[in-house]
């Protein structure tokens, strides 16, 4: 077998050498298997070539972590929250090292990747406070001589599957609160960014986690949906935590009939963002630019379609037309000067141009962007600012995830309503307005399950994050993340 080879970006990225990890974790054992490349999003360059685990040590691991089980569940609490606040505190030791993995991978500006990895750690910290305060209930019983009580169980093996979007907090999201609940898992990270994960594999070693409890499975683009089928199929895993397209949600969804498995489903979204004739605009404003332009528009909660009142509109436009200008400079994100960067592989650069051309081509204006940047590298596109958008356009109906904004006017708080509830997939929403009385009724309409008034920004470990519809189901992240994870078993004791 040939030696997994590193480019010379990844020698020396890091403090210690072996947080650069490119095998896989199985059972406690780092394991090296002929490898995929992965590929720098900013130059097109291997940055290293990571082991593409082989299907049969996938399912290796699978019952690795259903026998890790059987000792894991009776691990107590107290100690599971210990690991993860272990695994907390590494993660923010080597937070510039892991930013600047999932800058290399992802593409994302180092401050953002600095976000995403505290962001990442907040869950593990979050969930090892959970863990200790996962109370039952005692329930009066009809018969006189029983009593009864309720306790929360793990559920058992876990199968996680994670975007290449959030390489690290996707994951932690879910496995905190999995670890917390006593339950181990088998993670299979995006092709597109294994590397990140890895990294984290090797400081959970570090952190205690038991052998075997935690096992991380990359594997090629070729291989993923048979590791999605073997998930969802195998009777080991009692459970399975999806983030990704609704496409795909839809089709785990299909595959695990036969097992009738515990779900998560994290998927697409098509978040409304609505400016009002009464916002203050210059917070809208703002709170626009991170709401949507964030990590190049690519993530779940980005603002997709901007709904401006007519009175406002123009000023509305103009003076994110100007944000643009003065506040962003793209480039490759390892240079900490760039505020965006590329789109992480060439169909999502192609899909963002069709969406803006077919609006063009429909009578939408380009105020800002709309074009490619080869002088940037094969993968960057504009931040592009469109008006006059219309609901004939495809725009109007997809999920961009990159940055094009479609802004769209409207009259009326009856009609902006109509319109942003015209989805299948309701994820988050966002509003701005000065009017009290309007913030209550409008947050309380709209269709999705997360609301952000007069914020662009909405993440933290406490919110519980989920969807409604065709984005999916389940709650990540705050006191609601860890029953997840869990099953709810009633006592009964006769006396
Ligand atoms: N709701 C959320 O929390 C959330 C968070 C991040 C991203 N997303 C959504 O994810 C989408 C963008 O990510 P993407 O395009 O990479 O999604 P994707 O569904 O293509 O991929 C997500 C993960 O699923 C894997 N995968 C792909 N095909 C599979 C199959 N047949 N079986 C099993 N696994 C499979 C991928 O390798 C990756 O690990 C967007 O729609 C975005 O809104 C949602
Ligand atoms: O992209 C999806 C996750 C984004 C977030 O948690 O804010």
């Amino acid at each position: 077998m040939k030696p997994l080879r590193f480019c010379r970006q990844l020698s020396g990225l890091c403090a210690r050498d072996r947080l650069v990890e490119p095998r896989a974790l199985i059972n406690g054992q780092f394991k090296e298997f002929p490898g995929f490349d992965v590929v720098n999003p900013a130059n097109q360059q291997v940055l290293a070539q990571v082991s593409d685990t082989p299907l049969e040590e996938v399912e290796f691991a699978v019952c690795v972590a259903a026998r890790a089980f059987d000792d894991y569940r009776t691990v107590p609490v107290h100690a599971r929250a210990r690991i993860l606040s272990n695994w907390h505190h590494l993660m923010l030791e080597h937070e510039q090292d892991l930013a600047r993995l999932v800058t290399l991978e992802n593409g994302k500006p180092l401050a953002d990747s600095l976000g995403e990895v505290r962001y990442a750690a907040s869950f593990f910290k979050w969930f090892a406070e959970e863990a200790v305060r996962c109370y039952g209930d005692t329930i009066p019983s009809a018969t006189p001589s029983n009593r009864m009580y309720t306790q929360w169980r793990p559920v058992g093996p876990v199968g996680i599957i994670t975007p290449w979007n959030f390489p690290l907090a996707m994951i932690t999201r879910k496995l905190g609160a999995a670890l917390a609940a006593g339950c181990t898992s088998v993670i299979k990270p995006a092709a597109e960014t294994p590397m990140s994960a890895m990294a984290m594999a090797v400081l959970g070693v570090e952190a205690g986690v038991p052998d075997g409890v935690v096992n991380f499975v990359p594997v090629a683009h070729s291989k993923t949906a048979k590791v999605g089928e073997l998930f969802c199929k195998s009777p080991d895993l009692k459970k399975v935590s999806f983030t990704g397209s609704t496409r795909v949600g839809k089709l785990l969804m299909e595959q695990s009939s036969s097992t009738l498995k515990r779900l998560s489903m994290e998927l697409g979204g098509n978040a409304p963002f609505v400016v009002f004739e009464d916002a203050d605009l210059e917070k809208a404003a703002a709170g626009f630019m991170s709401c949507k332009f964030r990590s190049s528009g690519q993530t779940c909660v980005c603002a997709n379609r901007i709904f401006v009142h007519d009175k406002v509109y123009a000023e509305f436009v103009d003076m994110v037309a100007d944000l643009i200008d003065k506040n962003t400079r793209m480039g490759p994100g390892i240079d900490p000067s760039v505020t965006h960067g590329p789109l992480i592989h060439e169909n999502a650069l192609a899909k963002v141009e069709a969406l803006v051309e077919d609006a063009v081509k429909n009578g939408a204006k380009v105020v800002r962007g709309g074009r490619r940047r080869p002088d940037l590298g094969a993968l960057f596109y504009d931040l592009t600012l469109l008006s006059e958008v219309t609901p004939n356009m495809d725009i109007f109906h997809t999920e961009a995830f990159g940055p094009v904004a479609p802004v769209i006017r409207f009259s009326s708080e009856e009609e902006v309503l109509q319109q942003a509830n015209n989805t299948e997939v309701g994820l988050a929403a966002y509003f701005y307005t000065e009017n009290n009385s309007r913030a209550w009724r409008v947050a309380e309409k709209l269709q999705a399950g997360m609301v952000g008034v007069n914020t662009g920004l909405i993440s933290e470990a406490a919110l519980p994050f989920g969807g409604v519809g065709e984005s999916g189901f389940g709650r990540e992240g705050s006191k609601y993340g860890l029953a997840e994870y869990s099953e709810l078993q009633t006592v009964v004791v006769g006396i």
